[in-house]
């Protein structure tokens, strides 16, 4: 076999994958007119996942699972963007860890918009100027994001997805000499994500850290200054050009952080492995007992809660709380049901979406 021979076969094999594709794409055409016609949602997170699902284990060759899963995405984010372009807006700036969680569900060929708060991409879904928003939740090493949570319950939006990353940080300098390096820029969070990878490399060396605003920033930083370094995503690095000399230099491979695509109006069917989020402002919260004797609900049907977070009320000189509360299953599951209509003045359902396995 030689070379221009395997590559007559590839160019053979892509002339078939591209009909295959513009075949797929005619039908994801029709698809999009019928769901015009009904005024049916596009994005459709729960038949993606069981498209996937479906392709894993009809695969037979040297595709890996997480393989497919990169090809469909795109494959998906084209489809949807024929059915009708949808803007997504993230917590920006380009680059930054949000940044890497929209596209990693909606794909590289979505069309984006960076904002500069949490608050600002709740506000551009609930005006429609965007139709989703992605903020982050949580990081598991530092806590919850209070801006979101609060948020919640502020705005009127839904939950349509949810998607989970792990936080890979990048050391990138254009000098590979470690004790020419004057300044090291990051998030100040990141520097404390990274204390060990920073005192085996740099003790003693006269690299001062420096805290801006974000990883991205920092990123640009380091662009513009031959002896600055920058700690930051790697989709930063790339969108700045600076070199990475360092990858995965965080304290715990563990670090993960979780983030909400938000939406207007939405409802994701059953998928058989879905999470819901609800709020609960129960009444008389300061009395013993309330809030076990709501929850000991759940647990009764068998319903169980992966998270309850409580949050100031901030209504007067009082310490009440509402609660977010997320649990496995969804609201159409008839214990959901049950008690969404027991507690139906208290409780308000943020949405059911397919649980992300990371
Ligand atoms: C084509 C559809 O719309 C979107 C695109 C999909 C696809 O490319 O297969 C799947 C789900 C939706 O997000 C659909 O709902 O079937």
């Amino acid at each position: 076999m030689t070379l221009e021979s395997l590559r007559i076969q590839i160019d053979s094999i892509d002339d078939q994958l591209l009909q295959l594709l513009n075949q797929r794409m005619e039908v994801v055409r029709q698809v999009g007119e019928l769901k015009k016609s009904t005024k049916s949602v596009i994005y459709r997170p729960e038949r993606e996942k069981q498209i996937l699902d479906r392709l894993h284990q009809a695969s037979t060759g040297l595709l890996t699972p997480a393989a497919i899963d990169a090809i469909y995405l795109e494959i998906f984010a084209v489809s949807r963007n024929l059915e009708m372009p949808e803007r997504v807006a993230y917590l920006g700036p380009e680059g930054s860890f949000t940044h890497q969680a929209a596209e990693s569900r909606f794909g590289a060929m979505s069309d984006y918009i960076a904002l500069p708060t949490i608050r600002s991409v709740f506000e551009s879904v609930e005006t429609g100027r965007c139709r989703f928003g992605v903020v982050p939740i949580e990081n598991n090493q530092e806590g919850i994001v209070n801006e979101t949570i609060d948020l919640l319950l502020e705005k009127d939006l839904l939950i349509a997805a949810e998607a989970q990353i792990p936080v890979h940080f990048t050391f990138a300098t254009q000098t590979d000499v470690l004790s020419e390096i004057t300044h090291i820029y990051s998030k100040d969070i990141a520097f404390g994500q990274c204390s060990k990878f920073l005192r085996d490399y740099f003790d003693g060396l006269p690299a001062q850290l420096v805290p801006v605003e974000s990883t991205s920033k920092a990123a640009k930083l380091a662009s513009q200054h031959p002896k600055a370094a920058a700690i930051c995503s790697n989709i930063a690095s790339k969108l700045f050009g600076v070199p990475v000399l360092f990858d995965n230099i965080e304290d715990t491979d563990l670090n993960r952080t979780r983030f909400l695509v938000l939406a207007k109006d939405f409802t994701n069917q059953k998928s058989g492995h879905d999470k819901t989020t609800i709020i609960a402002r129960l009444p008389n919260t300061n009395k013993p007992g309330v809030l076990a004797q709501f929850l000991q609900e759940f647990d009764a049907r068998h319903i169980n809660l992966t998270k309850v977070e409580s949050r100031p009320l901030r209504e007067g000189a009082t310490f009440r709380y509402w609660f977010l509360i997320e649990f496995e299953g969804h609201v159409e599951d008839p214990g959901v049901q049950e008690i969404l209509k027991h507690h139906a003045a208290d409780v308000k359902w943020l949405g059911s979406y397919v649980k992300s396995l990371g």
